[in-house]
Order: structure tokens, then sequence, then C-alpha cells
């Protein structure tokens, strides 16, 4: 299936989809029903950024003649995955504990040792929720720093829950740490910051 029709390009991929398991969209149904006093939000999620979405950031790290072509091609890396296959995930934010909450059952293709979840693969989802947490704030941020602790191996296709929270904010540094649960929150998968 063609990833570059304008109708992907805009599609909205933190929804529920036929891959889901049980245990997925039970949590997405628990936060959605958080989302209704607005004192959470649902973040969506497209294969590619908004256009200029960081046009300022892209003009001082990348060479503008050769955005376009490259952006054309380019897709986030967790939403490149065919259905089920890779990342399926939602995040959601609450401003005011400066907080982002990830759910995910992680597909087939992230294994590393057999039956497990690779540790890139952590690694990825830890960043992009950590660092939806400080965008939330900063607008546009880099990672500068991730530290993690594998403490428990997580099982592949399984579903776990990323807990990011702002810790400290000094200028234009952020400094977030982040968990990662089993679905049932009694096993700590992970700790970053
Ligand atoms: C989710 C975030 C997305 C951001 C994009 C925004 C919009 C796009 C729309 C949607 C995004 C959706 C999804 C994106 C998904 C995932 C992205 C996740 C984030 C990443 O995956 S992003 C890629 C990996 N990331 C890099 O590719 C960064 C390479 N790197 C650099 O670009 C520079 O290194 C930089 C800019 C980090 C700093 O450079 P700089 O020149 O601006 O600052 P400078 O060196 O002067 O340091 C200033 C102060 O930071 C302190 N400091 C510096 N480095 C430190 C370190 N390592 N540890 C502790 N402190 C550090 C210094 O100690 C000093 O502190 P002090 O002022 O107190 O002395």
């Amino acid at each position: 299936r063609s990833f570059s029709s304008e109708k992907d390009i805009h599609k909205d991929y933190a929804v529920p989809n036929p891959t889901w398991s049980e245990d997925l969209r039970l949590l997405y149904e628990q936060f959605m029903k958080k989302c209704e006093d607005g004192s959470w939000e649902r973040l969506p999620s497209y294969r590619q950024h908004p256009a200029g979405g960081c046009s300022d950031f892209q003009a001082r790290h990348l060479d503008p003649s050769a955005m376009k072509e490259l952006t054309s091609r380019a897709r986030l890396f967790t939403r490149s995955f065919e259905d089920g296959l890779g990342f399926e995930y939602v995040m959601f934010c609450n401003d005011a504990e400066k907080r982002v909450v990830c759910i995910l059952q992680g597909g087939p293709h992230l294994q590393g040792m057999p039956g497990l979840f690779h540790g890139g693969a952590i690694l990825t989802i830890i960043d992009a929720t950590a660092g939806m947490c400080a965008k939330r704030i900063g607008k546009v941020v880099l990672t500068a720093n991730l530290n993690v602790n594998f403490k428990r191996p997580i099982p592949l296709c399984s579903v776990v829950v990323l807990n990011a929270q702002l810790e400290k904010a000094e200028g234009r540094k952020f400094f977030v740490s982040c968990t990662v649960h089993s679905g049932d929150g009694r096993t700590l998968h992970t700790e970053a910051t």
C-alpha cells in the first residue's frame, strides 16, 4: 500500500486499528475517559511532520536545497511500519502536570533478542515520549542526553505504558524522567532520564 498518498499523509495514526489487542483498547478507553474533563488530551500523530512545523529548526540544521526532496520521502520512524508490525501507540498529555503518557503495543518487527523488544526500540519510544513532554513546553526541542536503565525485558507484542514527567526546566534546557511499566502497572521494565 502506498504510503505517500495525500490522504495517508494527513491520517491521524493515534487511533485504534484492527491490529490492536484488547489490552491496548482498554487502556485507550481509560485515557479517552480522562480526556472528557479536559485534564488530559489525546495527541494526534501523523506519518509526516506538519509542513513548516519546525521550519526555523530545519533552517538551522539542514541544507534547504536538499530539504524538499528529503522530507517528501521522509516518514516519522515510529510511524513507518505497516499497521501492527511496529509501534502501535497513542500519546496523551496533561499540561497542568507537565506529563505525557504513551500507551504502546510493540509489533513483531521490533524484536531484539528472541521474543523480546529490541533495546533500541524501547529507547526510540522513550525518546519520542520524553521529547514530546519537553516539546509541550519548549515547542522545538532536541534530545541532548538520554540515559536508560533496562530493569526487566519487555516481551515482544506486549502492551506497556510510558510515563514522562518534566522534572525541571532551566532556560532552554528541559529535564524529563520517563518510566516504562507493564500494561497492568505491576512490572517496572525501564527507567530513563
Ligand atoms: C518530540 C521532540 C520533537 C522536536 C521537533 C519539533 C517539532 C517537530 C514536530 C513533531 C515532532 C514529533 C516527533 C519527533 C520524534 C522524535 C524526536 C525525539 C527527539 C530526538 O530524537 S532529537 C534527535 C537526537 N538529538 C540530536 O540530534 C541533537 C544533537 N545535538 C545538538 O544538536 C546539540 O548538542 C544541542 C542542540 C543538543 C545542544 O547544543 P547547543 O549548541 O544548542 O547548546 P550548548 O552546547 O551551548 O549547550 C547548551 C546547554 O545545554 C547543555 N548540554 C548540551 N549538551 C548536553 C548533554 N549532552 N547533556 C547535558 N547537558 C548538555 C550544556 O551544558 C549547556 O548548558 P549550560 O548553558 O548550563 O552550560
